[in-house]
């Protein structure tokens, strides 16, 4: 693919496997989870996440969604138990979302597509940095949070306060203490399998942990999301939105759930 891989019908996940062959791979995401296909584990454990607001740097527009980036140089932000071993690292979160509430997840349920899809990024420690640890196949752990379409989100209404200094690609701004853990859903259960990065490299080097319970964003709350640019400034302004893989082959993958 000659021009930077995205979102559009010239360079978007059709055509991703072009320069990223791996797009075709034994392991890719996301995937439709199939609640009924799905086997309980009991020896899953239930997850541990541990968040430190203080490790919070900066929130920034990649050009592909906005990220909000943390300090990972100590284990003040970890997840621990689930279905990984060892200690992983929080290193950034980011969302993907539709243009309009019908679709916008990557991961989808029973082929239910949610208008948004949260994804909590860490790595394990037992690679010396995110670098490494993203080509190796226990490297990453991305945990995923729907959102649903309901009141309004005070933890995600400080993200969007950001907004306007982060409206076209590359841009960033300072961003301090934020909890992460106020976008989790209440209820922790969850499904896991193993994938993929869902943007070009596509490394599979992913363990995914998707809960199975939403959080709610409102109408509002979606349209700023939405008002957000692809575009960086001076350039022809693109809505970032429809900034989703949809779902991949399973492959004959497992999904365990942690939850009867
Ligand atoms: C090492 O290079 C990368 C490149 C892209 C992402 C972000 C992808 S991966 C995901 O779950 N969603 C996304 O948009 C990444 O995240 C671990 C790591
Ligand atoms: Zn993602």
């Amino acid at each position: 693919m000659s021009h930077a891989w995205g979102y559009a019908a010239n360079n978007g996940p059709d055509k991703w496997s072009d320069s990223f062959p791996i797009a075709n791979g034994p392991r890719q995401s996301p995937i439709d989870i199939v609640p009924a296909e799905a086997s309980y584990d009991a020896e899953l454990k239930p997850l541990v996440l541990k968040y430190d607001p203080s490790t919070c740097l900066e929130i920034l527009n990649n050009g592909h969604s906005f990220q909000v980036t943390f300090v990972d140089d100590t284990d003040s932000s970890t997840l621990k138990d689930g279905p990984i071993s060892g200690t992983y690292r929080l290193k950034q979160f980011h969302f993907h979302w539709g243009a309009s509430d019908d679709k916008g997840s990557e991961h989808t349920v029973a082929g239910t597509k949610y208008p948004a899809e949260l994804h909590l990024v860490h790595w394990n420690t037992k690679y010396e940095s995110f670098g490494k640890a993203a080509s190796q196949p226990d490297g990453l752990a991305v945990v995923g949070v729907f959102l649903k379409i309901g009141g309004k989100n005070a933890s995600l209404q400080k993200l969007i306060d950001a907004f306007e200094s982060i409206k076209t690609k590359g841009r960033q701004s300072s961003f301090a203490n934020f909890n992460p853990a106020t976008l989790l859903p209440g209820c922790l259960d969850y499904w896991t399998y193993d994938g993929s990065l869902t943007t070009p490299p596509l490394l599979e080097s992913v363990t995914w942990i998707v809960c199975k319970e939403p959080i709610s964003i409102s109408s509002e709350q979606m349209g700023k999301f939405r008002s957000l640019l692809f575009s960086a400034e001076g350039e022809a302004e693109c809505c970032m939105v429809d900034n989703y893989r949809p779902p991949q082959p399973l492959k004959g993958r497992p999904v365990r759930a942690s939850f009867k």
